[in-house]
């Protein structure tokens, strides 16, 4: 097992997963730490963009992301994923493919979706409910909220640096 480990970020569009992704590795590379960012956006323009948001498409986009990450981790590396990943099981596979080498924390974003309606900001909550874009998490496809998340942060009492306190507590967490 190497020293290893994986920050899985999950939760609506909108959460706060790429903000808190962006302070977390500004705050661990202050400390010398090496990070891998795997965010759902960008991991869809360069590994995963033929896929569409069918359940089939997103499960295989999470679990691309999983092996990725098991691969840095197995040679000891720190990984952020931020993704919005849906679904439970794709979740657990991830976990599965990365705790085969090292550490993974699942942290959901739990921020409600009255929240991140209200913010809004990409513009995407307003064309998903005019109907302009099928499939949107939390408006016409579901998100299943994690069952046994290793943290769960809502941004909307939470400001960022705070986020990242405590999710480098729970990485510090059972490492001697
Ligand atoms: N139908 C639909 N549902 C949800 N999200 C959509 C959709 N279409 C486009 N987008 C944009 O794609 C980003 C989510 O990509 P992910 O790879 O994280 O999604 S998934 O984990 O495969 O479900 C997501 O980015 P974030 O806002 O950063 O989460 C959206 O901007
Ligand atoms: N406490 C907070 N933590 C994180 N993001 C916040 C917070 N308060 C407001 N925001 C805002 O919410 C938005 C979250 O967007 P983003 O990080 O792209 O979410 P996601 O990656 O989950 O789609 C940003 O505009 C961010 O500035």
């Amino acid at each position: 097992m190497s020293d290893g480990v994986t920050v899985f970020l999950t939760g609506l569009s909108g959460a706060g997963k790429s903000t808190i992704a962006d302070a977390l590795v500004a705050d661990l590379e202050r400390d010398g730490v090496p990070v891998t960012v795997l965010d759902g956006d960008v991991v869809r323009t360069h590994l995963s963009s033929e896929l569409t948001f069918s359940r089939e498409h997103r499960d295989l986009n999470i679990r691309r992301i999983g092996f990725v990450a098991g691969e840095v981790v197995k040679h000891g590396g720190t990984v952020v994923v931020a993704a919005i990943a849906p679904f439970e099981q794709a979740r657990e596979e991830a976990r599965q493919l990365v705790e085969k080498h090292g550490r993974f924390l699942l942290v959901h974003v739990a921020t409600p979706l009255e929240v991140v309606e209200q913010r809004d900001v990409k513009g995407l909550y307003a064309k998903a409910r005019a109907g302009e874009i099928p499939l949107f998490t939390g408006i016409s496809d579901p998100y299943e909220v994690p069952g046994s998340p290793d943290l769960t942060i809502d941004t909307t009492g939470t400001p960022v640096e705070e986020s990242v306190r405590l999710i480098r507590a729970a990485m510090r967490e059972g490492v001697s």
